[in-house]
């Protein structure tokens, strides 16, 4: 029964009735796992046309499938009409909703109208009539509303949301639909990017623990979220943001391959708090276990110098362009975060650290290129001004610099800290490791 999601009774009925019909027996609904972590629905008829044995065989399956208490019952949904190639609103009503119906979920739609409309819905809609949030987008709609889902719980706990130093989780979990165009949420929780995937993990309520960091500047909280870039990853975005009005497919490619003939190092100052990785074994299952050691507030580490690209990642970040994650060396909720460095260097031996994540060989195995696990960060870069400020296409006229949080943009002149708080909210999804590993797609470097 585990993997069971709907039983209905089957009836045959004239065209155009909606009650009333010949009983056939029971349909039991159960969710498939196809290849590869691809989960399908299946339906298996019984065919039985005793009312009495029909209905007593209904009812007893509907008390078994009520017992599964992380199954969610009522839902909201936001959908964002323009992520990729504007698709995600046909995606849910073609694809979602019908086995959301089917498993009888009740649910309340919003089809987003604006950035950050979701965020300010879920700042005052009534949360505690539903068991959990879904989102169909891509990564920029998810992290906004997995940001809407944390400051709402900071708030409704009193909180002072311009710093938050110590975060509670957020009240009920997320599901992510993908239908935008990298999807490393989807990939990460899934290991596959499949609408109906998603929605049958999120009706058979598999719940994944996942951490969260925090983004602020010395003043105030900027957002919570699960990766970051700063340098090349964030002026591929801060480009292709400025090419909306470029056919989706191709904006993106266009950005990244102009960013890499501009190639420019950014200039700044990191401090990082590490942690210490001690490997233990399970008395469970006999596998490695990994266990944090947190460093001292003295343990403060700084690196100066020009950097191509900074990464700081919570999440794996898997990814059909990046199969092993872009962060393969941190985990979905062991407390830490990934923190990779690349140092400046020439543009062939940056291109070649770049091939490497499509490929299984260790995108990190490069002498310019440093890895820590860390749970806390601070970016500050040199600001910029004359000339050189001017000169910048990413710099915006208050000499900003651009950050790629999640996929969605933002700017920053100030030194902008980053926390990693260990589980803070549940997504509904499994845990990467337990996937089996997915295939290169991509092959665009
Ligand atoms: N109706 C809307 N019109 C314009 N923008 C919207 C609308 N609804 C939401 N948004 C914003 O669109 C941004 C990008 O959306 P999303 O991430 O879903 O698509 P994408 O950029 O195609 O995909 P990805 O982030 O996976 O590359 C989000 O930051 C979201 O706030």
């Amino acid at each position: 029964m585990k993997d069971v999601f709907s039983v209905k009774l089957k009836r045959r009925r004239f065209a155009g009735r909606k009650k009333g019909g010949t009983l056939l027996g029971i349909t039991i609904f159960k969710c498939l796992n196809k290849e590869e972590n691809k989960l399908t629905d299946c339906a298996i008829h019984l065919h039985n046309l005793s009312e009495d044995h029909c209905q007593l065989w209904f009812r007893h399956l509907k008390e078994i499938l009520n017992g599964f208490q992380n199954r969610p019952k009522s839902l909201k949904v936001f959908v964002n009409p323009s992520s990729h190639k504007r698709e995600a609103t046909h995606i849910y009503y073609e694809k979602v909703a019908p086995l959301f119906k089917l498993a009888d979920i009740k649910t309340d739609v919003t089809v987003t109208e604006y950035e950050g409309h979701a965020l300010s819905l879920l700042k005052e809609c009534e949360l505690q009539v539903f068991d959990g949030v879904v989102c169909v987008g891509g990564d920029g709609s998810v992290s906004e509303v997995a940001h809407g889902l944390l400051l709402r719980a900071q708030m409704d706990a009193g909180k002072d949301t311009d710093y938050v130093s110590k975060p509670v989780r957020a009240p009920i979990p997320l599901g992510v639909v993908p239908a935008g165009t990298t999807n490393i949420l989807a990939h990460t929780l899934y290991g596959i990017k499949h609408a109906v995937t998603a929605t049958l993990h999120i009706i058979m309520g598999h719940i994944q623990a996942v951490d969260v960091c925090t983004f602020s500047t010395p003043s105030k909280l900027l957002r919570f979220g699960f990766s970051a870039m700063f340098g090349f990853g964030a002026r591929t975005l801060a480009l292709a943001e400025k090419l909306r009005w470029m056919p989706s497919s191709q904006r993106k490619d266009f950005a990244f391959i102009k960013t890499l003939a501009d190639l420019k190092p950014e200039e700044c100052e990191l401090s990082f708090l590490p942690l210490q990785i001690l490997q233990e074994d399970s008395h469970d299952d006999g596998k490695k276990k990994e266990r944090m050691k947190k460093g001292s507030k003295d343990q403060w580490q700084k690196i100066q110098g020009h950097f191509l690209n900074v990464s700081i990642m919570a999440i794996p970040c898997l990814c059909s362009m990046a199969p092993r994650g872009l962060a393969p060396n941190t985990r979905l909720n062991n407390g830490s975060m990934a923190l990779i460095v690349v140092q400046n260097t020439s543009r062939t031996e940056f291109i070649k650290h770049l091939k490497r994540y499509t490929s299984v060989k260790n995108q990190f195995n490069f002498p310019f290129v440093e890895t820590y696990t860390v749970r806390e960060v601070k970016v500050k870069p040199r600001l910029k001004s004359g000339p050189d400020a001017k000169e910048d296409v990413c710099l915006n006229a208050e000499g900003n610099y651009p950050w790629n949080i999640d996929g969605d943009l933002m700017k920053e002149a100030s030194e902008v800290h980053v926390r990693v708080h260990p589980q803070l909210i549940d997504l509904y999804g499994v845990n990467t490791d337990d996937l089996e590993s997915s295939q290169v797609t991509c092959n665009c470097i």
